[in-house]
């Protein structure tokens, strides 16, 4: 089984790519830098990857990317984690990138293009991966400075595949962005959103109704409220869900209690994603090997997610068409 996990190509869809930055690339870019660290190793860095919830988690998550400074930075990020997941068996990547905690820390949107940018085509050249990328906006910041920074971000909105949103989402609901989403549907961009990961299924329907999203990030307090998982259902909306992410943030206790197999079992479209991978422990893979010790699903449970995943990526049609052919090919010589 872990063979065939491996080798099922897998779309991400829910990656936060400054939560891919590992401690020692974070040691590494602070020497570059000149940025004092308060860990005096890569092994305090992840002794402290103790958190209570998402808040606990979103402060180590900013100090964290505080060493990012250059388009250089942002490069060797990106590519690391690219290479990684290649090894995995990650063909396709949407990131999103968090442009109001860097602009707060005086890192300019060009800064951030030009470094996210350049990964992205050498991923594409070097390992064949696939790419989106995702301005998410801060719930916990002002809706007037996501305008702001969209507005800003005109002469990449070309490069942006969808708009999305997250940070600390209890008392921030999606209602709270209205006219930034609705900006961004004018302008033709998809939107997606986080909610129900720690807000309550409410979120879930605002997002739906005043965003206007396509997908939803997380979504498994969905449960709480049967007529929107029907709804889910019905309208096919998919959720981008994060096994280990939800144990490391306390979201369930164990993996054992993850709802997954009930959201399943609900028909909803789920997909397996890694969230934060340097500070949850682990990537898309070891998500889908968590599930298969936890769950102990059949191939085919596993590669009709990966194949949800092909199916509701920001890609080509040409592109979805081989990544499912490869798809077909792998469960046939299973
Ligand atoms: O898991 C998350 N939830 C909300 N915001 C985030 N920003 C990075 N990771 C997360
Ligand atoms: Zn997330």
């Amino acid at each position: 089984m872990q063979d065939f996990l491996k080798r099922l190509p897998k779309a991400e869809l829910h990656l936060h790519i400054e939560g891919s930055l590992e401690p020692e690339l974070m040691f590494a870019l602070a020497e570059r830098n000149g940025v004092e660290l308060p860990y005096a190793s890569v092994e305090e860095v992840r002794a402290a990857y103790e958190f209570e919830d998402l808040q606990s988690f979103l402060d180590l998550y900013y100090q964290g990317m505080s060493v990012l400074h250059s388009a250089d930075d942002f490069f060797d990020l990106a590519m690391d984690y690219f290479r990684r997941a290649h090894a995995e068996g990650v063909v396709h990547v949407e990131l999103s990138f968090d442009p109001q905690a860097h602009l707060a820390r005086g890192i300019e949107l060009d800064v951030q293009m030009e470094g996210l940018g350049r990964a992205r085509r050498q991923a594409e050249r070097e390992l064949g991966i696939s790419t989106a990328l995702i301005m998410s906006f801060l719930r916990d910041r002002p809706a007037a400075e996501a305008m702001r920074v969209f507005e800003q971000a005109a002469p990449y909105w070309e490069t942006i595949d969808a708009v999305g949103l997250d940070s600390a989402e209890r008392g921030h609901p999606p209602s709270k962005f209205s006219e930034v989403f609705a900006r961004a549907r004018e302008l033709g961009i998809p939107r997606v959103a986080h909610a129900g990961e720690e807000g309550p299924a409410a979120y879930i329907r605002e997002a739906l109704d005043l965003l206007d999203v396509c997908r939803i990030d997380h979504g498994v307090r969905c449960l709480e409220d049967p007529a929107l998982v029907e709804r889910l259902r019905e309208q096919c909306i998919p959720l981008t869900v994060c096994p280990l992410s939800n144990v490391r943030l306390k979201v369930v206790e164990h993996i054992e209690e993850h709802p997954l197999p009930e959201l399943l079992a609900s028909g909803l479209v789920l997909t397996l994603n890694s969230d934060d991978p340097a500070y949850f422990g682990g990537g898309v893979l070891d998500n889908y090997l968590a599930c298969h010790r936890a769950f102990a699903w059949s191939t085919d449970i596993f590669a009709s997610l990966a194949r949800n995943a092909i199916e509701v990526a920001f890609m080509s049609d040409e592109r979805r068409r081989a990544l499912l052919t490869e798809l077909q090919v792998v469960e046939s010589e299973w």
